[in-house]
């Protein structure tokens, strides 16, 4: 749905995207994660073309956005919703009002105007509210208004621009939880850029971990969680450096109530002891993580068993 290709940004001497590609699936919902500084906002800036990219390409919904001319890029933008940290909500409007904003510039009659808005202000909880004005709002019904206007133009594509960093955590995860639904309801791709871990492991189906203009890695979570030395599973799952020589770091996937371990431990007669781990509930499901060492006769064997039952084994120094 979202393709970019050898992006770059150079502002002067600055070097704000670097040989960058992306490519983001219809239908899901990819996380572009990165510190202050990475590039993610002017990233964020070159996939609707806020911003034009020095070189590479960016295409949307199959369309060369980078090949269009002012008035055809604009059409092609009516097709990419974006929401903003800080809302960028029209304080002199209603909340009606900023809703039907998009659909008065796209030239749509009043009435269909009326109706499309209440319909929006219902998909995103507001119901009733359409009268008030923005101050009379909390942050997470603003952002609520925001992301109805966002989808006044029945995007394909919504950007987030860190939609939930200006927001306390409930409401944070309220605001979340909206996003998944819109995407599971409206088949909404989402391209949503963060500093927040949280947000990744909320909602993602996919991640990007940027730093100094390039992407580190990237890749669907559930596959970045099973690749070896990957850096999204050790910043999920943080265990104690460094890890002793010979110790094993056991990644597991599925339910976190399969016996596995104990089933090794008595069927190889090792003894186990736990160094560290935890157990998260990403998107996709429940991960664990857990380093032991191993002691005993069969500890090959063991492992064997292990990788056998579909667990990711590393062994420190191996
Ligand atoms: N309009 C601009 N003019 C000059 N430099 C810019 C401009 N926009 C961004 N930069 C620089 O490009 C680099 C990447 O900035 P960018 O805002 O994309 O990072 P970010 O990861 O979104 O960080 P933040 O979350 O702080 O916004 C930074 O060094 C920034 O100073």
């Amino acid at each position: 749905m979202i393709q970019a290709s050898g992006l770059r940004k150079q502002y002067g001497d600055t070097v704000a995207l670097d040989g960058v590609d992306l490519h983001v699936r219809e239908g899901e919902i990819f996380g572009v994660l990165g510190r202050s500084g990475a590039g993610k906002s002017t990233l964020l800036r070159c996939v609707n073309l806020l911003e034009r990219p020095t070189a590479g390409t960016v295409t949307v919904a199959g369309q060369d956005l980078t090949a269009l001319r002012s008035a055809e890029l604009n059409r092609a933008r009516q097709r990419i919703g974006m929401i903003h940290q800080h809302f960028a909500l029209l304080s002199s409007r209603t909340v009606a009002g900023n809703v039907a904003f998009p659909l008065e510039v796209m030239g749509v009659p009043r009435r269909e105007r009326e109706r499309r808005v209440a319909e929006l202000l219902d998909l995103v909880g507001l119901q009733g509210r359409g009268k008030d004005r923005p101050n009379q709002l909390s942050g997470g019904q603003k952002q609520r208004v925001g992301i109805a206007r966002a989808l006044a133009g029945n995007p394909s594509v919504l950007l987030s621009d860190e939609a939930t960093s200006a927001l306390d955590p409930a409401t944070t995860q309220s605001i979340l939880a909206l996003l998944k639904r819109l995407n599971a309801e409206l088949g909404l791709t989402i391209l949503l850029i963060t500093h927040e871990m949280n947000v990744v492991k909320s909602v993602c189906d996919s991640v990007a971990i940027m730093a100094g203009g390039r992407i580190e890695e990237s890749g669907s979570i559930t596959g970045l969680i099973r690749t070896p030395g990957s850096r999204l599973t050790r910043e999920i799952f943080p265990l104690p450096a460094p890890a002793p020589p010979g110790s094993v770091t056991l990644t597991f996937t599925g339910d976190p109530r399969q016996p596995v371990v104990s089933e090794v431990v008595r069927k190889f007669d090792v003894d186990l002891s736990i160094l560290g781990g935890s157990i998260e509930d990403l998107a996709g499901g429940s991960v664990g993580r857990l380093r032991v060492a191993l002691e005993g006769d069969d500890t090959a064997a063991a492992l064997d068993h292990l990788r056998g039952a579909g667990l990711l084994v590393e062994v420190e120094g191996s």
